[in-house]
Order: C-alpha cells, then structure tokens, then sequence
C-alpha cells in the first residue's frame, strides 16, 4: 500500500523527470496559486464528506487532499522533514 512517504517520492520523482501525460506536472506547471485553490476545494469536500458520506468516501477525500498538500510541498520546494519538524 502506498504511504504519504512513498507517495512523495513517487511525486518527487516526476517533477524531476516531467514524464507526459503526469497529472503532477501539469498541477505544478499551472502554479502555487492553482494548487491552493485545488487544496481549499478538497479540504472542502473532505468537510462534506465526513458530514454527508460514508467513511469510505471521507477517506477517498482525505487522500485527494494529501496529494494536493504533497503537490504544493514540491511546488514551495519543502521536504517531508521541512513539514514533520512543525509535528
Ligand atoms: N494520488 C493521486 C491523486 N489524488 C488526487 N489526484 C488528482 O485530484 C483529482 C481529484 O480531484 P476532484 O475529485 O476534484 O476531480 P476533478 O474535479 O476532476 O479535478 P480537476 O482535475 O478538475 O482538478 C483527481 O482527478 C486527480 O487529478 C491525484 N492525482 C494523482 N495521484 C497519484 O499521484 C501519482 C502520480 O500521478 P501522475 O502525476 O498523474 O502520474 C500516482 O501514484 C497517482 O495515483
């Protein structure tokens, strides 16, 4: 199963290499701004989710919004440890 960490990586990896067709790329292409914006509309939906859906939908929200959180990691250019310092 793929962990936060693993995830990261995996992400890392595709900012370096920009192979086509990447979700990821394009996200960080289109810039901080964008990504925030996507990062409020999961958070939102996480929100809802935990309101109006089941755990299995909470759960499929929540880890959209690890992607998105992971994805301005790598776009502001912070570290995993940057991020578990403040733990
Ligand atoms: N875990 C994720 C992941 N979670 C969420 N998302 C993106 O976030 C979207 C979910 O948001 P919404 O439900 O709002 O869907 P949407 O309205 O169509 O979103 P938009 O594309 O319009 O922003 C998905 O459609 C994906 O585009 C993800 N995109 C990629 N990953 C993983 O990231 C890795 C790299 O992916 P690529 O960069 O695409 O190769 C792979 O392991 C993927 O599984």
């Amino acid at each position: 199963m793929k962990t936060f960490e693993t995830l990261f990586a995996e992400l890392s990896e595709k900012a370096a290499s920009r192979p086509e067709g990447s979700d990821t790329v394009a996200r960080l292409d289109a810039g901080v701004h964008a990504i925030g914006k996507k990062i409020v509309e999961e958070a939102a939906e996480v929100w809802m989710a935990a309101e109006h859906e089941s755990d299995a939908a909470c759960a499929e929200e929540m880890s959209q919004l690890l992607y998105h959180i992971q994805v301005m990691m790598l776009a502001k250019g912070l570290t995993l440890e940057d991020v578990y310092s403040h733990l």
